[in-house]
């Protein structure tokens, strides 16, 4: 078989792949990047782009149902059509990959970019289309997948996840969506606000994955209003003519077809990756420096969401960084950098947005953190946009008043949760925060009022006889 050397093979062009290749590029050292499946990421192709097109045409057309409260007539009228609607989305997701595939593989030649499922034989010798690459080092960026039960592929196209969805040219009149964490949630909703009747299932009693049980409550509530939330008992699928019985406790309801968004699992089968001598986790994942993305002592180095670590494009870009950089400078002898991660953001895109930044409710100490909130319900600018829904938590250490985390659903969460990410990534504390400017009305003045709810319960107050203002020297 025909052998080549290389200074780095990666697997995988997803996100997390093709940051890394970028790395090794900007190094100048010469490596293979190694693809099977469809090229274009994940991202593009199946992922952030199309569930946010088809969620921006889902919030739209739901925007009708406030318009009669504003004056405006018509809206009783507005149909969607939902044929068109998909194929937009489709347009747009064509657009992204597209994009992605234009400014990476597209012109690489055969040599540089393989098309084919690769696998370890050792951990610096792979084989892939009939060849084997000999690698200083190697970047595994195989991504994920969506999980669906044994049992449950046996409904075919009746069961449905996030890779088939996308490609739909009508919707069904009845869905179950089983797996109410983030995809369940997003797709979900705009799926039930494009006239889907959806009925949502989760094992355990919270959704989008909230921790914070006033934030949790408050999504129960709110989504709850828009289709039926069942939860507690996990969800059990049995065919009952051509259409699907859905099972879970005491509820039951016949649908047309299932939106399975139970989790996602690692692309490792067939890697190899027990070659590799590292333990692996139940995931089959070798352990790995979430620092450096160096797996065990080896120069192999593991980023994106096939790490499972945090699974988000971001996150999957700064790992491939990471990996990129280290697998490009193997061969220096020295050990692989470490790099500081960045304050966990996570954003939920179902309206309103939930979201969670830094230190997680479950991870707070009750004796040493303050927790400051505020109900949407009084913010001005969220009632004059027909918003006023949802709660903003912020956590903050008692004693010093540095911002540790939130958890909030809300309008605009999105906008909400980066500046309360950026502000723990400067360490700021709730009192210096209160002394930057909050225009009006705007919806920061809700998130200033949860700060000063905070501010009333942490022991660190601000200098000067104002606390929004600093005092000048004399
Ligand atoms: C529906 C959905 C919505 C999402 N929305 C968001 C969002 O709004 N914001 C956000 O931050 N994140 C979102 N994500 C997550 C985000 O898409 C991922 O974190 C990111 O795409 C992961 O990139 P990656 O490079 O790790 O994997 P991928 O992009 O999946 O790349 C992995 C590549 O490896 C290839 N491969 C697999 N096995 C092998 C093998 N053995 N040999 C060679 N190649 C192989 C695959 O074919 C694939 O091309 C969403 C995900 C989904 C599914
Ligand atoms: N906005 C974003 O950033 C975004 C959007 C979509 C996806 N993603 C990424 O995709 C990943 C996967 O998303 P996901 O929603 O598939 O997974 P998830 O882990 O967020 O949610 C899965 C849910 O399914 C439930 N579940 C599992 N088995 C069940 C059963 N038999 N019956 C009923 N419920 C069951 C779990 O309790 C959980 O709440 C996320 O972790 C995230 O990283 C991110």
């Amino acid at each position: 078989m025909k052998e080549r050397n290389v200074d780095v093979a990666i697997i995988g062009s997803g996100s997390a792949g093709l940051n890394a290749m970028g790395q090794v590029r900007r190094a100048g050292k010469s490596f293979v990047l190694i693809n099977g499946g469809e090229p274009g990421t994940t991202c593009a192709r199946v992922g952030c782009m199309p569930s946010k097109a088809m969620i921006q045409i889902a919030e739209d057309y739901h925007r009708r149902t406030h318009l009669g409260k504003f004056g405006i007539d018509g809206h009783e009228e507005m149909t969607l059509d939902i044929p068109e609607a998909l194929e937009h989305v489709q347009d747009l997701r064509d657009t992204f990959v597209d994009r992605v595939l234009g400014s990476s593989t597209d012109d690489m030649p055969e040599d540089l970019f393989v098309q084919d499922y690769a696998r370890f034989i050792e951990p610096t010798l792979i084989e892939v289309a009939g060849q084997r690459i000999r690698a200083k080092a190697v970047v595994i960026a195989t991504g994920s997948r969506p999980l669906v039960p044994e049992l449950w592929k046996a409904f075919g196209d009746r069961v449905i996840t996030t890779d088939e969805i996308f490609e739909l040219e009508d919707l069904p009149a009845a869905m179950a969506v089983i797996g109410l964490g983030t995809i369940g949630l997003e797709i979900g909703q705009s799926l039930a606000r494009m006239g889907v009747k959806i009925t949502g299932f989760d094992a355990v009693d919270h959704i989008a994955g909230a921790q914070d049980p006033e934030v949790n409550q408050s999504a129960i509530e709110l989504l709850g209003k828009e289709f039926p939330i069942h939860l507690g008992a996990p969800a059990e699928i049995a065919a009952e003519g051509d259409r699907l019985r859905v099972t879970a406790g005491e509820q039951s309801v016949l649908v047309d077809k299932v939106l399975c968004s139970i989790g996602r699992v690692p692309n490792v089968e067939g890697l190899g990756l027990e070659i590799l001598g590292v333990p692996l986790d139940a995931r089959g994942i070798p352990s790995f420096d979430p620092n450096s993305m160096q797996v065990g002592d080896l120069p192999v180095f593991i980023a994106g969401d096939v790490s499972g670590y945090r699974p988000i494009l971001h996150e999957a870009g700064d790992e491939g960084k990471i990996a990129g950089y280290n697998a490009a400078r193997i061969d220096s002898g020295a050990a692989p950098a470490r790099f500081r991660r960045k304050v966990p953001l996570f954003i939920n895109f179902c309206d309103p947005n939930i979201c969670a930044v830094g230190t997680r409710w479950n991870a707070l100490d009750p004796e040493t953190a303050a927790v400051g909130q505020i109900k949407l319900a009084p913010v001005g600018r969220a009632l004059i946009m027909g918003k006023n829904k949802g709660v903003i938590r912020v956590y903050a250490d008692k004693a010093t008043g540095r911002i540790l985390g939130s958890e909030m659903i809300g309008p605009k969460g999105e906008n909400l949760a980066h500046l309360l990410c950026w502000a723990i990534e400067q360490g700021l504390t709730v009192g210096e925060l209160l002394r930057m400017p909050f225009y009006h009305p705007v919806i920061e003045e809700a998130l200033q009022a949860a700060l000063y709810d905070l501010y009333s319960k942490v022991e660190a107050k601000n200098s000067g006889g104002i606390t929004e203002l600093e005092p000048l020297a004399d």
